[in-house]
């Protein structure tokens, strides 16, 4: 049966709910529908900066001391919000949607300790938008010992399958953190979380400039990277574990920066994201021979030139050039992802993230 999911996600980067409209079995992709961007506040950005700091604390799943129960409501708000105006825009009711993909936002992710912690309330929400919300995506996998993440392979392969490319194809989402998958046409599906992604730098032009992300890579564009901080950088263990693995959103905030100018830590940690992705190459079957990129990372064009340096001689491609969406794509996912829980289908597979077998999850929230 074919749905109309609605799907939301609220990544590492914390700059805002991203919504998406898709129609699907959990198996074919039948309709991309149009998508949304709702932008957090600056308060509510402050919030969920104090809730990543707060969740380092946590030991299960479902407590939520501190600012933690604040930053939960003003995440589905945020989300009830996205949805309402997506709903209006787009001159939808919500007994056309079927299903809401809910992610939450992450705030912790430790899955050698078997937790993974997204907030926000999906019983609230589908209260609030009057649709079925299913939520927790990551929970299952996490409990049965797989990383449980990344999950947006089983949806990047759906895609890829309408390329009709020859070899395999990598797929990179360059969000907070950065993940890849590999497909080839022989039906391997292989993921896993290749490094930073934008939150580092992020991180870094926000301390120095008070800005929230380096425009277009204007700024790393005009520095000069120190090789020998990239090449110690490159030294951890993280880059030559085989695939699958995947990382907290600061798993590498505490790597000792050096006092560099504002242009020169942009140009170095922008390079740090881009070796880190290719540094992923050596641990799959064959070097892909294409790459599509996704993920807010494909507007910083120093990224994406240093990412093409990186892979050449393979080609690299925005996902918008092939018509998928940068925006939208985890979006689009995690309400395909909806789709394929409501159905018991696996969301997760032994190469994608570890767990033993391959996995459904989500639960479903009625309003
Ligand atoms: N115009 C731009 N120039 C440079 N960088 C940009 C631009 N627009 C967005 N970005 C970068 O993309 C980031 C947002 O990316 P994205 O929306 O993919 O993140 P996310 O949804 O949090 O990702 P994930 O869940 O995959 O970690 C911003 O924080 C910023 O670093
Ligand atoms: C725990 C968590 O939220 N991880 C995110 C994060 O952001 C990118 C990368 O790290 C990826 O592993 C994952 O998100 C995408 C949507 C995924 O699960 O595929």
């Amino acid at each position: 049966m074919m749905m109309t999911a609605i799907g939301l996600m609220s990544g590492t980067s914390l700059d805002g709910v991203d919504v998406a409209l898709i129609k699907t079995d959990g198996r074919r992709i039948a309709a991309l529908g149009p998508s949304g961007y709702r932008p957090y506040t600056e308060t509510e950005r402050g919030l969920l900066r104090q809730a990543l700091a707060e969740a380092v604390s946590l030991t299960t799943r479902d407590v939520r001391p501190g600012v933690l129960a604040e930053a939960e409501r003003a995440v589905t708000i945020a989300h009830a919000e996205a949805v309402a105006a997506f709903v209006a825009q787009n001159r939808l009711t919500p007994e056309s949607v079927d299903v809401v993909g809910f992610h939450g936002q992450t705030v912790l992710h430790r899955p050698a300790d078997k937790l993974t912690v997204q907030i926000g309330d999906a019983k609230a929400l589908a209260k609030a938008i009057r649709i079925p919300v299913v939520c927790d995506f990551r929970a299952a996998d996490v409990a049965a010992g797989g990383q449980g993440a990344p999950l947006v392979p089983v949806y990047h392969r759906a895609l890829a399958q309408s390329l009709g490319r020859d070899g395999p194809v990598g797929i990179v989402n360059i969000g907070g953190v950065s993940n890849v998958t590999y497909v080839d046409g022989l039906d391997s599906l292989i993921a896993c979380d290749t490094g930073p992604g934008n939150a580092l730098l992020d991180d870094f032009v926000f301390r120095t400039l008070g800005q929230p992300f380096d425009r277009e890579g204007r700024l790393a564009a005009q520095g000069i990277i120190d090789q020998a901080w990239l090449t110690e950088a490159l030294q951890h263990p993280f880059f030559a574990k085989p695939p699958p693995k995947s990382l907290d959103r600061n798993a590498f905030a505490g790597l000792a920066l050096r006092d560099w100018s504002a242009a020169d830590g942009a140009a170095t940690l922008t390079a740090f994201t881009a070796r880190a992705i290719a540094a992923v190459v050596p641990l799959l079957p064959k070097p892909p021979a294409s790459w599509i990129v996704t993920g807010g990372g494909v507007r910083n064009l120093t990224m994406m030139r240093m990412l093409r340096d990186a892979l050449a001689p393979a080609s690299v491609d925005s996902a918008d050039a092939l018509g998928w969406s940068a925006d939208a794509m985890e979006a689009q996912a995690f309400g395909f992802l909806a789709a394929r829980g409501l159905k018991g289908l696996p969301l997760s597979y032994p190469a994608t993230t570890g767990v033993a077998f391959p996995m459904t999850g989500g639960l479903l929230a009625r309003p």
